[in-house]
């Protein structure tokens, strides 16, 4: 038998006997979650309740929608408010029960940034935590198709994926950012627009020589013909990380994709990103 609980105007099926969704485990919440059916009498905005647990209704008339504060300029950007909506990151992050946050992956191309990338990213489903991959080959698909490898389009695309990565973070998810991103500066800018602790620098740290073995696309093979120009590691820097929160590839960190993604998934959980 199912109780049911409103949450923004969604009637919530939860297990019956357990009245607050904090005590409910990982599973039965994706379940009251999925079985959640549209209600749309008593919609109304929230407040957070004292107790730090589900967002409670407000009891007001309805939702105005007008947003608060000044008008700003941001960029070519004028005249624009920022809108705050009651259900917050907190909220999002008690129902997936797991903290947001950006897990950049950086290296030379070959360096295993996307095998890793698949490695955590089902370890952390394995475990009931949502994961979303925004890899450099992927992305330039679509988003950031209009930019070419030249510093300043990396830098672009670097920049770009930063800022998806942050939104990614504010919904509660653990998003993971797999890119060359050859220059300091650039992951640097990104580290900043994440409050402290929710950037998690991985480094590949594999050599241009075993990168090169590697060659899976056979772009070492182009780069070093010269079909290929400003390639990174041959004719093109790469800025390793001075201060990254893991580098991968050292003792103890595993060799293989698996230990590797284990390492990292020890490091959230130390953390404490796998839980609320
Ligand atoms: N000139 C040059 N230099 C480096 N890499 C190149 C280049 N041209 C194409 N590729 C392919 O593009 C993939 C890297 O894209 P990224 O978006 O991660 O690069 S960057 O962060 O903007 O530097 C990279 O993928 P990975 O091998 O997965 O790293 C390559 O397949
Ligand atoms: N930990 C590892 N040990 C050995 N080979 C690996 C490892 N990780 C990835 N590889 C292999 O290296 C190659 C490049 O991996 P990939 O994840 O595509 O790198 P990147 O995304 O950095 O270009 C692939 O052939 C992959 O199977």
């Amino acid at each position: 038998m199912l109780g049911a609980k409103s949450f923004l105007g969604l009637s919530i099926a939860s297990p019956k006997g357990i009245s607050d969704s904090n005590s409910l485990s990982t599973n039965s919440r994706s379940v009251g979650v999925l079985r959640a059916c549209v209600s749309m009498e008593g919609s109304q905005p929230m407040t957070h309740s004292k107790n730090g647990s589900l967002p409670e209704l407000k009891s007001v008339n309805g939702h105005t929608g007008q947003k608060q504060g000044p008008l700003s300029t941001v960029g070519n950007s004028t005249n624009i408010k920022w809108h705050e909506c009651p259900v917050e990151k907190v909220d999002r992050q008690r129902l997936l029960d797991q903290k947001g946050c950006v897990i950049w992956v950086t290296g030379l191309s070959g360096s295993g940034k996307s095998t890793l990338a698949c490695a955590l990213n089902q370890k952390l489903f394995q475990k009931g935590k949502l994961c979303y991959i925004l890899d450099g080959d992927n992305v330039r698909h679509g988003l950031n198709r209009d930019l070419s490898f030249k510093a300043e389009d990396r830098a672009e695309n670097i920049r770009r994926v930063g800022e998806v990565a942050k939104l990614f973070a504010d919904a509660g998810i653990i998003c993971i950012a797999s890119l060359i991103s050859p220059y300091r500066r650039d992951r640097d800018a990104c580290r900043t627009l994440l409050p402290e602790g929710d950037f998690v620098e991985v480094f590949m740290n594999v050599s241009l020589e075993v990168c090169e073995a590697r060659d899976p696309k056979g772009l070492y093979k182009l780069a070093r013909a010269g079909k290929i120009k400003g390639f990174t590691g041959i004719d093109d820097p790469y800025e390793p990380p001075l201060n990254c929160e893991i580098s991968l590839g050292e003792e103890g960190t595993g060799t293989s994709p698996i230990e590797m993604a284990e390492t990292v998934v020890a490091y959230l959980e130390h953390k404490g990103y796998l839980k609320a």
